[in-house]
């Protein structure tokens, strides 16, 4: 890897103002998704370390609720042109730990950083309220003040994003954040925290740690110091982190696993709804949260859609991420090829054809052929199930009424997409579907000004928009009497 910056490549946690170094054999090796090499090794901390950190966090903490709002934007802002700046040199740290391909890592940085800019902002807009008195001798004021420490732990899928996202509005908000990103990309965290540091973020109030997950998330969970989590990741764990944090009636924010219907009606345009499955499909090599897990596509289309699908499928290049012109990398792990090689194979036992892929590819390793089925059953195993890969299976169906319960009928309620020209089904559609965002006519939807979020087991919460800021503060109501 040849960085521009090579100090950006950072193997040690940021722990108050200090920097600790892996220790011996205690450490945490960073891997290559793509040939399985050794790239770095994190520390894992100890307890003690994680418990300085919250210190850390306390001992700043005040100070930086207290700074005006427009001091705190002006330090993120300069931590996102930063970030811009070495856009290039992330993309390479991203793309060697998790196996996006560069112009995917560099598309993820900077829409990403976007949403320190726009917290930036929003924290200067954080608006209390008055509220007309329903007696003549009071006054009724609403304050609303930063939340106080908040820790946030971070995927692998997005490695940078993630935290931009979750550091943007508690930092705007007025709340130091420790981070814990996953153990399989923690580099990308690091060099954030190099940059934030750059920025002059002062000690304390950016803070990354890297160890035992279970160990950190119990520390966090049970600090009475800590106020609220914010999370990324399986629903598994998100479900383990309220049972751990019940005592403390802990704020969380959860964005939990998905289940993405993706339905094309008669009358999509079947080109751009190819194009957009594309994209909810397989980018990222299918590891997204809010990537389509199960398309339904109507009975009178679907073996042209399927045949078009596969083609495009067909065609993606993969190769090691570093690579030009690569569209397509590795899985993260060989527990990834296990989960789609086990849905391809109950999707086939329930009578499903293959149109392409199936396979794990020659490159050996964890990288997988991009795959596309159809004629798969509604009850398979992947129309249930988050499959986080590269597997693409279409369901047909016959009426409107029947794609929207097949759509709702999973516990889980992140995003939904649907293509149609005609609309008043748009609108019926859109008002039907039980999740908390709907991209209608495309397969991209994030962005920093929209509320991202999922209603049912995919979580609590939303990042991103004016809403965003509002899980770091707290309401206090000011009942003022005797006037
Ligand atoms: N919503 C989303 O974007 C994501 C969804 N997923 C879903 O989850 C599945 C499994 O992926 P996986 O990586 O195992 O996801 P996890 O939920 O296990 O990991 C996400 C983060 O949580 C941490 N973590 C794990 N266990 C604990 C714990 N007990 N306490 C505190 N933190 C913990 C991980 O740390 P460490 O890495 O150190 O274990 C990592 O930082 C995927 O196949 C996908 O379906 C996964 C990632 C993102
Ligand atoms: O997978 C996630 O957790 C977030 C997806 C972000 C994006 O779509 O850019």
């Amino acid at each position: 890897m040849k960085l521009n910056d090579p100090t950006l490549f950072c193997a040690d946690a940021l722990v108050g103002g200090n920097w600790i170094a892996a220790d011996g054999p205690d450490g945490i090796a960073v891997t290559n998704p793509a040939d399985g090499s050794v790239i770095a090794t994190v520390p894992s901390l100890s307890e003690a370390d994680i418990q300085g950190a919250i210190a850390a966090a306390k001992a700043v903490r005040a100070d930086w609720a207290a700074r005006p709002a427009r001091q705190r934007a002006a330090l993120l802002r300069r931590w996102h042109d930063l970030i811009v700046e070495n856009a290039d040199d992330l993309a390479q740290i991203l793309t060697v730990e998790q196996g996006k391909p560069l112009a995917e890592a560099k598309g993820e940085i900077l829409s990403n950083a976007a949403y320190l800019e726009w917290f930036a902002e929003e924290g200067k807009r954080i608006y209390g309220e008055v509220v007309p008195s329903p007696a003549p001798d009071r006054r009724v004021i609403v304050l609303k003040q930063p939340i106080g420490i908040c820790a946030a732990i971070t995927p692998w899928n997005f490695p940078n994003g993630m935290i931009t996202r979750k550091a943007g509005p508690a930092l705007a908000a007025g709340c130091p954040i420790i981070v814990k990103p996953a153990s399989q990309t923690p580099l990308s965290a690091l060099s954030l925290a190099v940059l934030a540091e750059r920025a002059g973020l002062p000690a304390g109030v950016f803070q990354v740690v890297t160890g035992k997950a279970s160990m950190i998330g119990h520390v966090f969970c049970k600090s009475p110091d800590i106020a609220k989590i914010s999370f990324t990741g399986s629903t598994e764990v998100g479900r383990w982190l309220i049972r751990e944090s019940a005592d403390d009636i802990k704020k969380l924010s959860l964005e939990l696993g998905g289940n993405a219907p993706f339905l094309v009606f008669e009358d999509a345009d079947l080109d751009a709804a190819v194009e957009g499955a594309m994209i909810a499909k397989f980018r990222n090599s299918g590891q997204t949260c809010v990537c389509a897990n199960r398309i339904y596509v109507h009975e009178n289309i679907v073996e042209a859609f399927a045949k078009r699908l596969a083609k495009a499928a067909s065609e993606l290049k993969l190769g090691s991420g570093t690579q030009p012109c690569v569209e397509q990398g590795p899985l993260i792990d060989m527990a990834a090829v296990d989960k789609i090689e086990a849905h391809i194979a109950d999707a086939l036992d329930r009578g499903a054809r293959l149109l392409t892929g199936g396979q794990r590819h020659a490159l050996g390793g964890s990288w997988f052929e991009p795959t596309v089925m159809v004629d798969v059953s509604s009850d398979a195993l992947v129309a249930r199930e988050e499959t986080f890969a590269p597997l693409a299976p279409i369901i047909s169906f016959s009426t409107e009424a029947e794609a929207i319960a097949l759509a709702n009928d999973s516990e889980f309620g992140l995003a939904a997409y649907f293509y149609s020209r005609d609309l008043a089904r748009v609108f019926r559609v859109a008002e039907a579907l039980e999740t908390g965002i709907v991209g209608i006519n495309t397969g991209m939807i994030a962005n920093e000004a929209a509320p991202f979020g999922g209603i049912k087991q995919s979580g609590l919460g939303r990042e991103g928009s004016r809403h965003g800021i509002e899980d770091y503060v707290e309401m206090k109501y000011l009942c003022i009497a005797g006037l």
